[in-house]
This record gives structure tokens, sequence and C-alpha cells, in this order.
């Protein structure tokens, strides 16, 4: 089994120089500024890239997965997912799960990340996208505590609520949690639960915000960008890339009711 501490150097240092603001769906208020350096190299260590996928309900995190494995050839883990496969499978945690699920509530950590872990073991894969975790502190502290290893890069797929509640009403795929009393539940575990993971990431300068609005494939062209910069380290070989922009949040404290997020905007 592969094991690591991660320590990552940041991609990049800011030399930030234009400042201007920019306004989220949960409002963080962000500065950006603009640099000129060119990421190198992502990681160092031993282990596999891993890219955690956040964002809340219905932001589009599965329908991007599925674009950047036919692209890059991730891995993909869904937890909720994995957790919809325990269910049906009728383990000994099934019941317990799928009352959570319909509750909108967070599973216990041990057992998402054991589905994880098992999936992560048992494939040769180098390159993960472990999509919709971590959802809670707690889940973030397991991840690190029973695997060793914290995410390479995290994509934060941020949405306004209306349109989150509005695709997850059309989606059609028969899920017990899409429903609007559900949904409604999922955002409220969502900006309390999920977002200071974001926030922590944010200041770990690991995380990626994408536009969440638009088309998928306009949504795409974002995490093309952050994927672009990733080429070295995972072996990519993507051609017309030469000049992208994308934002990455650098900072972030929490107010009493507001976010701040700086954010430096790579030129490369
Ligand atoms: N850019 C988009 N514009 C309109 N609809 C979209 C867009 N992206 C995804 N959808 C649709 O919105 C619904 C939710 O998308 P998806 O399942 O990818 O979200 P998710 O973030 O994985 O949600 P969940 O956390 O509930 O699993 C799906 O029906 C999907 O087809
Ligand atoms: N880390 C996680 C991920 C998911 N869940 C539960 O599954 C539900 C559906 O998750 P999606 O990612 O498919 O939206 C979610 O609302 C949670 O109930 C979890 O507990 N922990
Ligand atoms: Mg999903």
């Amino acid at each position: 089994m592969w094991r690591r501490a991660a320590s990552l150097s940041p991609f990049i240092s800011s030399s930030g120089s234009l400042i201007r603001n920019h306004q989220t769906a949960y409002n963080f208020k962000i500065w950006e500024s603009f640099t000129t350096e060119i990421p190198t190299q992502v990681k160092g260590g031993k282990g596999p890239f891993i890219c955690f996928v956040l964002g809340g309900p219905g932001s589009g995190k599965g329908t991007q997965c599925a674009k950047i494995v036919k692209n890059y050839g991730l891995t993909h883990l869904s937890a909720g997912e994995l957790l919809r496969r325990e269910i049906a499978s009728n383990s000994e945690y099934g019941t317990t799960i799928l009352n959570t699920i319909k509750e909108g509530k967070i599973v216990p950590s041990e057992v998402t990340v054991s589905l994880i872990q098992k999936e992560m073991e048992s494939s040769d894969s180098k390159k993960f996208l472990i999509d919709g975790f971590p959802r809670s502190e707690e889940n973030r502290a397991a991840f690190e505590r029973i695997m060793g290893a914290e995410p390479d890069i995290v994509l934060f797929f941020d949405c306004p609520e209306e349109e989150m509640v509005n695709r997850v009403l059309n989606r059609n795929e028969g899920r017990v949690d899409d429903n609007i009393d559900t949904v409604r539940k999922r955002l409220q575990v969502f900006k309390a639960l999920n977002l200071p993971v974001i926030n922590y990431y944010a200041r770990r300068g690991k995380l990626y915000t994408i536009n969440a609005v638009g088309t998928v494939d306009e949504i795409f062209e974002q995490v093309r960008a952050v994927f672009a910069a990733l080429k070295p380290s995972l072996g990519l070989d993507i051609p017309g890339m030469e000049s992208e922009m994308l934002w990455r949040p650098a900072f972030t404290s929490q107010g009493d009711d507001n976010f701040f997020v700086s954010v430096q905007a790579l030129c490369f």
C-alpha cells in the first residue's frame, strides 16, 4: 500500500500587482491579483496524485468529473456513489447510510474513508479524482489520519443556490435525496460543514475555484486550464494551452458573516 505524508510546496508565489474585487456565489470577497510566475512541479512526494472535487449539491461535480476522466484519465471516485453502492449491496451499514442520505446529513467519516481507501488500494491508478469528499472537517481529518495523505489540489465548483436547486430537481436519476426538502437540508449542511473545509484548502493554497454557471463546456474550459498547469506532474500532453488564465484562492479568513478570499490569477 502506498503511504505518504504530503508536503507540497505551493505552485506559485504571488507577485500581485493588479487588485480588483470579485464576488462569488457564497459572498466570498475576493481580491484578485495577477502573477507572472509559472508553476513548475506540483507534487514531489510518492503516492498518487489526489484531486478533491467540492461544491454544493447539483453544482456539477459529477458532470465535470466525467469530462476530466475522459480528457486526462484520472480515476473517478465519487464518495456519494460509493455510499449508494454500499446501500445497494445490503451491507451492515446500508440502512444507516440510506437514512443519513435521506436527511442530507454526513455519513460517519470512518465509513466513507474506508470505502475510498478500498477503492484506492485496489486500483493501479496513480491519479485520483475524489468527488464529494471531504464534506466536513471530520471527513478531512479522517482521510489524513487513515490514508496518511492530503490532496494535491482541490477544485471548488462555485454555484448560486437557486441554480443548484434547479439542477437537482431536474436531475431525474431517481436519487432519494433529489427532492426539495432534502436539497434544502443539504445546502445547510454544505454551508455549515463544507465551506469551512473549502476555506481551509484556500488558506493552504490548494484551492481552484471554478465558476460553475454556464454550459458544461464553458465550465470545463476553466477546469482544462487547471489541468494544463499540472501537465508536468501528471505526465499529460495537452496541446494548445500555452496561454491560459485561472483563479486560485490563496488565502481565506472568516469574518462574522463573510468569507474573505484573496485570489491569485495565474497566467501561463
Ligand atoms: N453547467 C450545467 N448547466 C446545466 N445543467 C448542468 C450543468 N452541469 C450539470 N448539470 C446537470 O445538473 C444536474 C446535477 O449535476 P451533477 O450531478 O454533475 O452535480 P453534482 O455536483 O455531482 O451533484 P451532487 O452533489 O448532488 O451529486 C445533472 O442533471 C446535470 O446533468
Ligand atoms: N463525503 C460524503 C459524501 C456524501 N455523503 C452523503 O451522500 C449524499 C450524496 O452525496 P453526493 O456527493 O452524491 O451528492 C450526501 O448528501 C451525504 O448524505 C456523505 O455523507 N459524505
Ligand atoms: Mg454528484
